[in-house]
């Protein structure tokens, strides 16, 4: 399904609109899978209490706060710890066809590793909504093996909203996974769907 872009202006101008604001957090690591794979990177996305795949985050009033306030705001209920979202973490806005009149802001934030292991802790451990509004933070695997386990089923399961195009394009922008390996684990996670008994 296409979602249609928007500045942050223009979504910020509309009227009658809900605004969603959600985050990518990531970061650069040297672990290899099975010792010998390198992972290269480590992306951070939740299993929603919902069972579909999201970002941390939630709704935001443009009109009492800003956008990345009232992000921040969102990652301590469900992250359980402070977490600074600021101007240069914008990333896009788009409109979603999903949710009738709601704008979907999305960030990216670039943690250490050491970081977003704090993160992946404080979620479980201190986090108000843990076990209620959010199952538990995942890790996004990037590789793609013979077999399409990796990106290629983790794409085929089920994300919320327009998530799935955000992380895609935050994959290519931020050149975490190249846009030909991109292209490939969506041509694979579409004939997973296709042969998945229902
Ligand atoms: O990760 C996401 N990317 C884009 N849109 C999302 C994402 N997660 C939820 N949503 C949509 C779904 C709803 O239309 C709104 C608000 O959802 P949610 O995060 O559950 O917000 P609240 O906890 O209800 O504030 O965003």
């Amino acid at each position: 399904m296409a979602y249609k872009q928007i500045s942050r202006k223009e979504a910020l101008s509309l009227e009658g609109y809900k605004h969603a604001c959600h985050v990518m957090l990531y970061g650069d690591t040297d672990a290899k899978l099975f010792g010998r794979i390198p992972l290269k990177h480590v992306v951070l996305m939740q299993m929603r209490f919902d069972g579909l795949l999201g970002f941390p985050g939630g709704l935001v009033n443009p009109s009492k706060e800003s956008l990345e306030c009232g992000l921040s705001r969102e990652l301590s209920e469900e992250l359980g710890m402070a977490l600074a979202v600021s101007p240069e973490n914008y990333f896009s806005s788009c409109l979603s066809h999903s949710a009738p009149k709601v704008v979907a802001h999305f960030f990216t934030k670039k943690m250490t590793e050491a970081e977003l292991w704090e993160v992946e802790k404080a979620a479980v451990s201190a986090a108000p909504d843990h076990g209620h509004e959010v199952m538990g933070m995942v890790r996004v695997p990037l590789f793609s093996m013979k077999s399409d386990s990796g990106l290629p089923s983790f794409l085929s399961h089920s994300f919320i909203s327009n998530s799935r195009s955000q992380l895609l394009s935050a994959l290519q922008i931020l050149g975490l996974v190249s846009q030909e390996d991109v292209e490939a684990a969506v041509r694979k996670a579409d004939s997973i769907r296709k042969t998945r008994p229902q």
